[in-house]
């Protein structure tokens, strides 16, 4: 899979393996790394002025000094900047002889108008905050074109964290694969645009490291996302329950509904209480309204509809009873496939987040989804959020783990991670999704996913990424009333070729349908 992240330590035994493989050399690697980056530069910047390399002791600054040399011979006014001198015998030492200019101290240097800066100073060997000295030059270089290679120095490839001071790329050329840091927060944001450049390192090298991270791309969940069949109704597309809160608390579960229903489940099913009957009722027209206030009426419901997926949590108000009511219905309802808690059905849990662990973890128990966002996550996991060591992505781990359930560990750098531990950091997120109701839609697009049978996982992930992706073609204004309906594009643009026909096929084709 060519959409693997790879840890700065994974990346080491990747280069390794594949020198150790051949037929390239460390050297020959270092050369293709420095390549990219120059084409690049010469791509987008050949009318800069002056371009400034800064190098540092490591293989970063080994990558820096082949840059150097090449956009020197391509003619561009080139200047190199050192701190310390490459360890003898390394492959940067010898990019570092064959490099045609002379490198001035690092010390001595000060950024000018017009110029491209290359950040070659640090890159996955980063291993303590940059200096009083360096912070300097990373702020003094803050409002210029800085291209970083591999990683913005200062950003760890690992968490994303800033040690220090980083500089703040227009682009960061990576290679290979991406890292953590580059879609995790605070790093994402110093990177830029990053591009992944091929340095000759083949697939094969990078699968046999057995990463359990990747981007969450549709690449990672599309063989799994769900199309209609010819035979398809409306029960058989998947039926998704949602549970509505009271009278003064009842649109999140609309939203959550819609959601659903805009995915693909044939069927939605809000279940409210009676309380809230008359106002969901003259507000729904496809959802389906059942009045069910006790926890008989909600396993009569189980029993007579057997839903595929249900949402609890939205709008149902964080007191005690609402947990309690969820592990009712969980030790009594026999062989519900899946479940989806968010918001409320998470923060209910506070205080005492085992007593739902030990009931996702019995047999019989539903797959399950956690949508928590940062607050929530800090209520359920107050321990592993409060572990400054570990980045976001193992943070989310962890938490899967415990509790037996996908997480989708929300924010502008989503997280989702399965309790094997396998997981996803999500790319396209937007601050336009920063509205209130949003996390409700995404909890319904997940519950109608999973209704369709797409495994939990690759559910979560594609809620995720479906969510994202919708709010930003839709773009500024958006409200979370809009993102149901803004779902139909990125839909139909998911259901591959094969599927797309066979859905031609079930709805006819539109130019059919006007000449018919
Ligand atoms: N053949 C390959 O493997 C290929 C590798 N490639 C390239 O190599 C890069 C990784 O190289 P790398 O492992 O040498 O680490 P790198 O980022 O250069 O830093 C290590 C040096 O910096 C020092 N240092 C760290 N932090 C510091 C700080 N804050 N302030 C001051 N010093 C600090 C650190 O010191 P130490 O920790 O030892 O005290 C050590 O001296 C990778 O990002 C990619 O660009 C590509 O060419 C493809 C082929
Ligand atoms: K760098």
């Amino acid at each position: 899979m060519a959409h693997e992240i790879l840890t700065p330590a994974e990346m080491a035994l990747v280069d390794r393996a594949a020198i150790e493989g051949g037929p390239l050399s460390g050297i020959d690697l270092m050369h293709n790394a420095g390549h990219a980056v120059a084409a690049l530069i010469l791509e987008r910047f050949s009318g800069a002025a002056k371009v400034d390399v800064l190098c540092g002791p490591g293989n970063n600054g080994g990558d820096g000094y082949v840059v150097a040399g090449l956009l020197s011979d391509a003619g561009m006014n080139v200047a190199l900047y050192a701190q310390g001198r490459p360890r003898v015998g390394s492959d940067a030492a010898i990019a570092a002889r064959e490099c045609p200019i002379q490198p001035q101290p690092l010390a001595d240097y000060e950024p000018e108008a017009g110029s491209v800066i290359v950040d070659a100073l640090f890159g996955a060997g980063l291993s303590k905050p940059l200096s009083h000295e360096l912070c300097r030059i990373a702020e003094a270089t803050s409002s210029r074109t800085v291209v970083a290679v591999d990683l913005p120095s200062g950003v760890s490839g690992e968490t994303g964290v800033i040690l220090g001071a980083a500089f703040r790329a227009a682009i960061t050329v990576t290679f290979t694969r991406k890292k953590p840091g580059h879609l995790l927060l605070p790093g994402r944001d110093f990177c830029g645009e990053v591009v992944v450049a091929d340095i000759g390192i083949g697939d094969r090298t990078v699968a046999a490291i057995g990463s359990a991270c990747v981007e969450n791309t549709p690449a990672a969940w599309i063989g799994h996302f769900p199309a209609p069949n010819i035979n398809s109704y409306k029960y058989s597309r998947g039926h998704v329950g949602v549970f509505s809160g009271g009278p003064a608390a009842t649109g999140a579960a609309r939203l959550a509904a819609m959601g659903a229903a805009r995915i693909g489940a044939g069927a939605v099913t809000l279940l409210s209480p009676s309380a809230s009957t008359a106002i969901n009722a003259a507000h729904l027209t496809s959802i389906i309204l059942r009045e069910a206030d006790t926890l008989e009426e909600v396993l009569a419901f189980l029993e007579a509809r057997r839903p595929h997926s249900l949402v609890y949590g939205p709008g149902l108000g964080a007191e005690a009873d609402a947990g309690d009511f969820l592990l009712a219905m969980l030790a009594k309802a026999g062989g519900l496939p899946s479940l989806v808690l968010d918001a409320d059905g998470l923060s209910t849990f506070a205080g005492r987040p085992e007593l739902l662990f030990d009931a996702l973890h019995r047999d019989g128990a539903p797959a399950t989804v956690l949508s928590p966002h940062e607050g929530e996550f800090r209520r359920l996991f107050p321990d592993i959020a409060g572990e400054s060591q570990i980045s976001k992505l193992e943070k989310a781990r962890a938490a899967a783990k415990r509790s037996g359930a996908v997480i989708i560990y929300k924010g502008p750098d989503t997280v989702i991670a399965a309790p094997s531990g396998y997981a996803a950091i999500n790319g396209n997120g937007t601050p336009l999704l920063a509205t209130a109701g949003s996390g409700d839609v995404l909890s319904g697009i997940c519950a109608g996913l999973l209704a369709q049978g797409m495994p939990p996982f690759e559910a979560a992930c594609a809620a995720v990424w479906a969510h994202a992706d919708a709010a930003l073609r839709f773009g500024p204004g958006l409200i979370a009333e809009d993102l149901p309906l803004a779902l139909l594009p990125t839909i139909r643009e998911l259901l591959p070729a094969r599927q797309a026909e066979r859905w031609n096929t079930v709805f006819g084709k539109p130019d059919a349908q006007t000449k018919g």
